[in-house]
């Protein structure tokens, strides 16, 4: 299945420089291409959290599992409620260490792991929000302003890329040619697409195909004759649950919000499911690896 992990990529690739030829500008192509990834695999890769924990879960192990997952996304809305910049932080600091940490799925890091794992998603992080700021500035707009940050972006993103490949490279010697390589072409193309289009195929197909490829081998032996379709039908009930939530919440605020506040309010929703998602990942891949 590494193979999927890589054609994932390649599409990826294709689908950016299929914009750059004939897309410039579409916004019908950007949300097209959004959506598109964020259901087939954006969400999905967190649908099976459950089963990482075990395999063959208990009624009563499963009702704990939900009664945790639930209860991290509760604290997290209220936290967003009453500490809304906070929670913000919280949000881009927790999503630097996960898609980092996407990085090195089959692969240890020995030294300074968490420290490695930042600076990498960190990089990819920064040079999404930065590369088109004035949307981002437009887009948290309702939250806080953040035009005097506008200066940073450069340096931020030029210091994220020297660690980064230092650390990489301290701990991976043989492969430190291949993640300089991987981060100036795919820096640069996320630096020159839109915001969103940037940000859902960096999520897509570096993030989410690469951790539920991990998710799928090690449940692999669990899934009896017909494994794929087995996984993707494992795969079906959670991901139908946060699809249909965020669409009826969407649906709910849209008569009363601007387009940019209800990407926003897309945003708070998948932080909200990302927060219980990030920890039982982190758990699942982090222990793999003891
Ligand atoms: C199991 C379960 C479930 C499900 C789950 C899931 C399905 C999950 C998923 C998960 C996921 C799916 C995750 C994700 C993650 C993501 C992330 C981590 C992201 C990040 C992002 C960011 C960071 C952004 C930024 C920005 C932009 C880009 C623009 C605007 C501005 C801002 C800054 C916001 C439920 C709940 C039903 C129930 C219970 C159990």
């Amino acid at each position: 299945m590494k193979g999927i992990e890589n054609l994932g990529k390649i599409l990826g690739l294709v689908i950016a420089l299929f914009y750059f030829l004939f897309f410039q500008g579409n916004e019908t192509y950007e949300y097209v291409f959004f959506v598109l990834v964020l259901v087939t695999v954006g969400i999905p890769h967190g649908a099976v959290d459950h089963l990482l924990v075990s395999p063959h879960l208990t009624k009563s192990k499963l009702i704990s599992f939900l009664l945790k997952y639930i209860g991290i996304i509760a604290i997290y809305l209220i936290a967003w409620f009453f500490l809304p910049q906070i929670s913000l932080i919280a949000f881009l600091i927790m999503s630097a260490y996960h898609f980092g940490q996407s990085h090195f799925i089959q692969s240890e890091i020995q030294k300074l792991k968490k420290t490695t794992y930042m600076l990498v998603g960190g990089f990819y992080l920064s040079i999404i929000l930065w590369s088109d700021f004035s949307y981002t500035q437009k887009l948290l707009s309702s939250l806080i302003n953040i035009e005097n940050l506008e200066s940073y972006g450069p340096g931020l993103i030029f210091f994220t890329f020297i660690l980064s490949n230092i650390l990489t490279a301290y701990n991976q010697p043989s492969r430190a040619s291949f993640h300089i390589l991987e981060s100036v072409v795919l820096g640069f193309v996320l630096y020159h697409l839109p915001l969103l289009l940037g940000f859902i195929i960096y999520f897509g197909f570096w993030h989410a195909l690469p951790s539920m490829n991990e998710e799928y081998r090690s449940l692999k032996k669990f899934l009896g004759e017909n494994k794929r379709s087995n996984f993707l039908k494992k795969l079906m009930p959670f991901t139908a649950l946060s699809l249909a939530g965020m669409w009826i919440l969407l649906m709910l605020f849209y008569p009363s919000m601007t387009e940019n506040e209800l990407i926003l309010l897309f945003f708070i929703l998948i932080s909200l499911i990302s927060a219980p998602h990030i920890w039982f990942m982190n758990r699942f891949l982090e222990s793999k690896k003891a």
